[in-house]
């Protein structure tokens, strides 16, 4: 009797510990469903990482298209996006759940995207700092670069174009072009909505920055200089090393930088300065460390694949750059081009056997539109194996600078340290020139071109490139407070460089800087806090307060 209840009370016990493992398998199921479930939609278009990282040409619309979302990922676009992608797949997944298993293990980078959201993006969250929303003053109509004419300014200046500087005649001066093969027919009016994206870029330059980071534009012009076909590509003029311009169908104009070196190849260390290659990879880092410093003083540039043999050798009227092919032993495509440094059969720029991985800059508006004035920086390197320049004999150089035109007034030595704390983060030492919109005389930006020599060593520091910091003690307050974010490990330089850039096209070849050079990001930024802290045990007028206008809640 005892033994038989014993009997039925095991079983009970047996009976029992079946079903708490059955309910616990399916709340584990649930639970599992649901994660997966919600691995799968949350990728939007502003998700890197919901691209395919295998055909970086193809991907580049998508990539470009998050390069403009400054918008949290919450915004009601996307929670429009989140339920449409959901309901698709509560449909898809009736099946069993090893088969939804299957399904979410198949989908590329899962555990990026639950990192990424567990993590958040440390670029849109930098991006939504008031330090990088500053309210802007109102634009005046000098303040802009170019304007379309008006139609009875258009009609007055049929045959004399001359006396309307910094105006475009809107339509009527492409229209002859358009007949020539392979141009688009244009199609422009006087609404922006209809201005290709290189136009609307130009349009937009005003006295204080090149581009709004906020304006969707941006994502549209890279896009479009990263995949628009190639209707013409000739040797520009200027400079000692080889690079091209490229013609699209719709009038726009690309600046071309090959990849020369593979990525990580660090400078020679017996080479100097002035006789390292370009980087391409350089010239683009620059741009998305520049928009990341806040500054916005950089053309866009973009990574793109081109074929060199059937985009550049076959449609080339250039003669000079044509006579320049060949086909290397390897059977790679290659040529070398003419210019000053590096353009000889020893050292040609090849493909493989036919890509090349290039830098593409947008063009900024033609000189005779839009002249611009070339200056010699103060600090310019002496571009001599043996001798020095005057700035690094004499430890009170700048007390010359600062009573000298124009750094004497107005905002230029600010604007010369913002360009020195750029080239030491990125170790340019290359900074010979920089020029500025001649329409805007001395109250506007710096332009900050010609960045291919910077990325060449992470190594090691230059610190001689910080020297208008270190000699005049002065920098901005906003590009301070910047840096002292950027130093911050929820908004840390060298993550969101790498975020930066894992959203150009490029990204998904390899990425664009690797470890060692963000590493020297880091490194380098918490030296150019420490120079600052340096002034300011030594000087009470180190900051420049540009944020004083806008209140005076900012921290010192
Ligand atoms: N995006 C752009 N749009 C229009 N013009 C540009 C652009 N980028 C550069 N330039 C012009 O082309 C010239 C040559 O470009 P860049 O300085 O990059 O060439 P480089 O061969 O590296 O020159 P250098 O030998 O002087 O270092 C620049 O001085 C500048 O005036
Ligand atoms: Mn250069």
């Amino acid at each position: 009797m005892v033994r038989r209840s014993r009997g039925q009370s095991t079983r009970s016990i047996y009976l029992g510990l079946a079903c708490i493992s059955l309910s616990l398998h399916l709340l584990l199921a649930i639970f599992c469903f649901s994660v997966l479930q919600s691995a799968c939609v949350l990728p939007t278009p502003f998700s890197p990482a919901f691209v395919p990282r295998t055909d970086p040409v193809s991907h580049s619309s998508s990539s470009s298209a998050a390069f403009s979302s400054n918008k949290p990922p919450a915004n009601s676009q996307n929670g429009e996006r989140y339920k449409s992608n959901a309901s698709v797949h509560d449909q898809k997944w009736n099946g069993s759940i090893s088969e939804a298993t299957e399904e979410a293990k198949k989908l590329l980078g899962v555990e990026k995207l639950m990192k990424k959201e567990k993590g958040r993006s440390k670029l849109e969250e930098l991006f939504q700092h008031p330090l990088y929303n500053l309210p802007r003053p109102e634009l005046q109509e000098d303040d802009w670069l170019l304007r379309l004419k008006t139609d009875a300014e258009a009609e007055d200046s049929v045959g004399e174009d001359e006396d309307e500087e910094n105006s475009i005649t809107n339509d009527s001066e492409w229209q002859s072009a358009s007949e020539e093969d392979g141009y688009d027919k244009v199609t422009w009016t006087r609404d922006k909505e209809t201005h290709p994206p290189w136009l609307q870029f130009q349009l937009g330059i005003s006295r204080w920055e090149l581009y709004d980071r906020n304006n969707p534009n941006l994502a549209q012009l890279t896009h479009y200089l990263a995949t628009n076909r190639i209707l013409g590509a000739v040797q520009k003029t200027g400079g000692t090393q080889l690079k091209l311009l490229l013609s699209f169908p719709n009038y726009g104009q690309a600046l071309l930088k090959p990849m020369r070196q593979s990525r990580d190849a660090e400078t020679d260390v017996n080479l100097f300065y002035f006789s390292d290659f370009e980087r391409h990879n350089a010239e683009i880092a620059a741009f998305h460390l520049d928009r990341l410093l806040g500054f916005n003083r950089i053309p866009p540039v973009v990574g793109r694949l081109v074929n060199i043999t059937t985009e550049i050798r076959d449609i080339t009227a250039d003669r000079k750059l044509s006579r320049t092919f060949f086909t290397s032993p390897a059977g790679n495509t290659c040529f070398y081009g003419q210019c000053e440094y590096y353009c000889s059969t020893e050292n040609p720029v090849c493909g493989r056997p036919h890509v090349l991985e290039v830098s593409l800059a947008a063009m900024l508006p033609d000189l005779t539109l839009a002249p611009r004035r070339s200056w010699r920086s103060p600090w310019r390197r002496s571009y001599s194996r043996t001798k020095l320049a005057q700035w690094e004999k004499d430890p009170a150089y700048c007390d010359t600078v600062k009573q000298t035109p124009p750094y004497n007034s107005g905002t230029r030595l600010v604007d010369l340290v913002d360009m020195a704390v750029l080239d030491f983060l990125m170790s340019n030492m290359d900074r010979h020139h920089y020029e500025t919109f001649e329409k805007f005389g001395n109250e506007t930006f710096l332009l900050h071109l010609d960045n291919g020599r910077a990325f060449g060593r992470h190594s090691q520091d230059e610190p001689s490139i910080l020297a208008p910091l270190t000699q005049c003690c002065r920098i901005r307050r906003s590009t301070l407070l910047r840096l002292r974010l950027l130093s911050l490990p929820e908004f840390r330089l060298s993550d969101v460089v790498r975020e930066s850039l894992d959203l150009d096209p490029l990204g998904a070849v390899a990425p664009l800087l690797s470890e060692p050079h963000l590493s020297a990001l880091d490194r380098r930024l918490a030296a150019v806090l420490r120079a600052v802290q340096t002034c300011q045990e030594k000087h009470t007028d180190v900051i420049y307060d540009d944020l004083k206008k806008h209140g005076d809640h900012w921290p010192d």
